[in-house]
């Protein structure tokens, strides 16, 4: 989450390390997070944005669940967390600790402090050890105790996940997926830690499986005042434990509020179309699915401004075009998807070799759009976008000189026309968090100041509600 809104202080670094943070308290504090992939690949390209400048706060005792599509950056974000990837920039802090600065006693404390429990229990414990070495692991590495007392630390931890005694001396492959992730569960709470990084715990198992996970996972909180950061695709699971969410969208957080206030009336446009593809959603905010045009732009390359107005079904649109109509203003954002598609899959590893190598990028089927899109040779005289009428003069300039550029195969230049002619504050500016609604939610999208409808509004006109 960019900007403001997100908690009480920026954090600057005293030294209270033993002080006792309160239940409900901030216990770990996330400013202005980064974490780029530098590519030291051949082509030497852009680095991969995965978490890019995000703020907030993970309470003591809570679960906060982590949410939105695949690659977005929701495990480089638990890990850079944990310490386990080297921050780009900005800080995480907990109990006065900057994590990033650590090193000697105080990172072990950290890592005995942090743990984090993997998706696929399979690969994340390793074949050739005994269930009892695994999770004696940390106690070993950590120097915990004498022999004797680990080995009763182990059997104690086995008991506590549900397992037993005699599961001790046997390999993970032994065991069914619930029980694998139970191991790993039981790992991770081998040094009495008070922070969990939980990385999609349950998606590997069965459904009846999940469940029981869960329960577990559940039990322990209560049982040893644990605080989570829960993240998961699954938007039920999510919603079943976790007291709040943030909703992320290409390395940045755009929504993080009370859970059942999000799931039942979203306030960022991204968490509206994420949430409306959940089966039966519907029936509860009366919201029909919202359905995104494109794919997620890459991290390399992510739009200025909001990083989802390029898909984004509220965009503000330029007041200088406020005379299209609605259908107008579909088939230019149509043209401007399919064009942006075709850069990113012209900038895909393959292409840019054959670039390198002086070959023609594909260069395809642009008439073809452009004759579906404005319906050219049905329409008026001339045969050029929107002679029939749907465009304005200003408008059908614009799409014909982006047209010209992605005939020419610069499908960037055309992009960077249609940008240029369309775009809005929401292409500019980077939204600041709002604080939207009584509990303190935050939504990063511009249409929350009084200038603008709210999203949901411009939303529920074009789509229509299910009471309508
Ligand atoms: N070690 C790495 N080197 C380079 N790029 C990486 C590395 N790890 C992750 N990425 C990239 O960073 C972006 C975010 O990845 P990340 O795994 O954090 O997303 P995610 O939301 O957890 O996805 P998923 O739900 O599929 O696990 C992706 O574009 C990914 O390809």
């Amino acid at each position: 989450m960019s900007g403001t809104g997100a908690g009480d202080d920026t954090g600057s670094v005293v030294s209270d390390a033993d002080a006792t943070v309160e239940v409900g308290e901030p216990l770990v504090k996330v400013r202005d997070l980064k974490k780029y992939y530098e590519d030291d690949g051949f082509l030497g390209g852009k680095p991969v944005k995965a978490v890019d400048g995000v703020s907030f706060d993970i309470r003591k005792g809570e679960t906060l669940g982590l949410v939105g599509e695949s690659g977005c950056g929701k495990t480089t974000l638990g890990r850079t967390i944990l310490g386990l990837e080297s921050a780009t920039g900005g800080d995480v802090t907990s109990n006065g600790r900057e994590v990033a600065s650590l090193s000697g006693r105080e990172l072990r404390e950290w890592q005995r402090d942090a743990q984090m429990v993997f998706q696929d229990p399979d690969a994340s414990l390793n074949d050739r050890m005994t269930v009892g070495e695994i999770v004696r692991e940390p106690l070993d590495a950590h120097d915990w105790k004498g022999r004797t007392e680990r080995k009763e630390r182990v059997f104690e931890l086995l008991d506590l996940v549900g397992l037993n005694e005699e599961h001790y001396y046997r390999y993970p492959h032994q065991f069914s997926g619930g029980q694998r992730q139970r191991v790993g569960i039981a790992r991770a709470l081998a040094l009495e830690p008070e922070f969990i990084v939980l990385d999609e715990p349950v998606s590997a198992l069965d459904v009846s499986v999940q469940a029981r996970v869960i329960n577990l996972l559940e039990d322990l909180q209560a049982e040893l005042g644990l605080t989570y950061l829960f993240i998961a695709h699954d938007l039920s699971v999510v919603r079943h434990i976790a007291d709040r969410v943030a909703v992320m969208y290409l390395g940045d957080i755009v929504e993080l509020g009370d859970t059942e206030a999000v799931y039942t009336d979203p306030a960022h446009p991204y968490t509206a179309s994420l949430l409306s593809a959940i089966p039966g959603s519907h029936t509860e905010t009366e919201r029909r699915r919202i359905t995104l045009r494109g794919t997620p732009p890459s991290p390399r390359d992510p739009p200025q401004g909001c990083r989802f107005a390029t898909r984004c079904p509220a965009k503000v649109r330029p007041a200088e075009f406020d005379d299209l109509s609605a259908t107008a203003w579909e088939r230019i954002d149509a043209l401007h998807t399919v064009l942006r598609e075709r850069q990113n899959a012209e900038s895909g590893l393959g292409e840019q070799l054959k670039r390198r190598l002086g070959l023609a990028a594909n260069a395809s089927d642009i008439e073809e759009v452009v004759d579906d899109l404005f319906e050219r040779d049905g329409g008026g005289a001339g045969g050029g976008p929107g002679d029939d009428g749907l465009l304005t003069d200003a408008a059908r300039t614009a799409v014909e000189d982006a047209v010209r550029f992605a005939r020419q195969g610069d499908d960037a230049e055309a992009t960077a026309v249609l940008r240029e002619a369309f775009g809005s504050v929401c292409n500019r500016e980077r939204p600041e968090d709002h604080v939207v609604g009584d509990d303190g939610r935050t939504s990063a999208c511009v249409r929350h100041t009084d200038e603008y409808d709210e999203p949901t509004v411009v939303i529920d006109r074009r789509y229509g509600r299910d009471d309508d």
